[in-house]
């Protein structure tokens, strides 16, 4: 796996236009950050169990349908390459976040940093996880917390081909504005696109100021195929 590669994808990116698009819906769509290959290489790993430090069955937990794995540390150099790569971009954002919505909170700008926070806390397991699912299989709407500490944005990366490799399958977000019913979103992604979202919280600008939208993500059910999917989230779990 080449790490540079990934180094050059997220610095070609349109970060200003990613910014635009994350205060205006909570959502930003990165196209193309991973190559063909890439996805291929990363969608085989699933099957790899010394790569895991644990496997979730999601019909088990009441999550949905379908199974993921939990990358345990040392992460392998291109997961540790995009969540170390990738952060960097989003802690400006999350701290405006966070001071439009009042806290107090402010992310380091080194995501070690971050960590050592999380570890500091009890949150010392990694969260980056490598999902799969087959026809009839889809993930309930939630947000993924894993205690405390947690930073504002995540991101998750298709490695499947839409209509080639599954067909149905696809993300959704939902947020909830205050005294409002909730509003359903699809984001179109192809192979190698990732889409950066709210984990829980996000600021919008309202007459009277900044108000809290809560947001939630999940997966439509597939209805043929399979679908391999990389999610990187940057707080650690208890
Ligand atoms: O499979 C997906 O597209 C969503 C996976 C997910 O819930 C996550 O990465 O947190
Ligand atoms: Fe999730």
């Amino acid at each position: 796996m080449d790490i540079t590669n990934i180094d050059a994808r997220i610095a070609a990116q349109d970060w200003a236009e990613t910014r635009t698009s994350l205060d205006a819906r909570g959502s930003a769509i990165l196209p193309g950050l991973l190559d063909a290959d890439t996805c291929t290489t990363l969608s085989a790993w699933y099957d790899d169990d010394t790569l895991f430090r644990s496997r979730i069955v999601m019909a088990r937990h009441g999550f949905g349908r379908g199974a993921y794995g939990y990358f345990a540390y040392p992460l392998p150099p291109a997961i540790a390459c995009l969540r170390g790569g990738l952060y960097p971009h989003l802690q400006p954002i999350a701290n405006t976040w966070a001071e439009r919505l009042g806290s107090a909170v402010r992310f380091p700008v080194d995501h070690a940093e971050f960590i050592d926070r999380c570890h500091a806390a009890g949150q010392k397991r990694p969260t980056p996880l490598l999902l799969r699912y087959g026809a009839g299989d889809y993930n309930c709407l939630h947000q993924d917390l894993y205690g405390e500490h947690a930073f504002p944005l995540q991101v998750a990366i298709l490695l499947s081909r839409p209509q080639a490799d599954f067909a149905g399958g696809e993300f959704v977000l939902t947020e909830q504005r205050p005294r409002m019913q909730s509003r359903v979103e699809v984001v179109p992604l192809q192979q190698g696109d990732a889409v950066i979202f709210a984990v829980n919280h996000r600021p919008v600008r309202g007459g009277r100021g900044d108000y809290r939208v809560t947001m939630r993500h999940g997966v439509s059910t597939l209805h043929s195929g399979a679908r391999h999917t990389l999610g990187i989230i940057f707080h650690d779990s208890v």
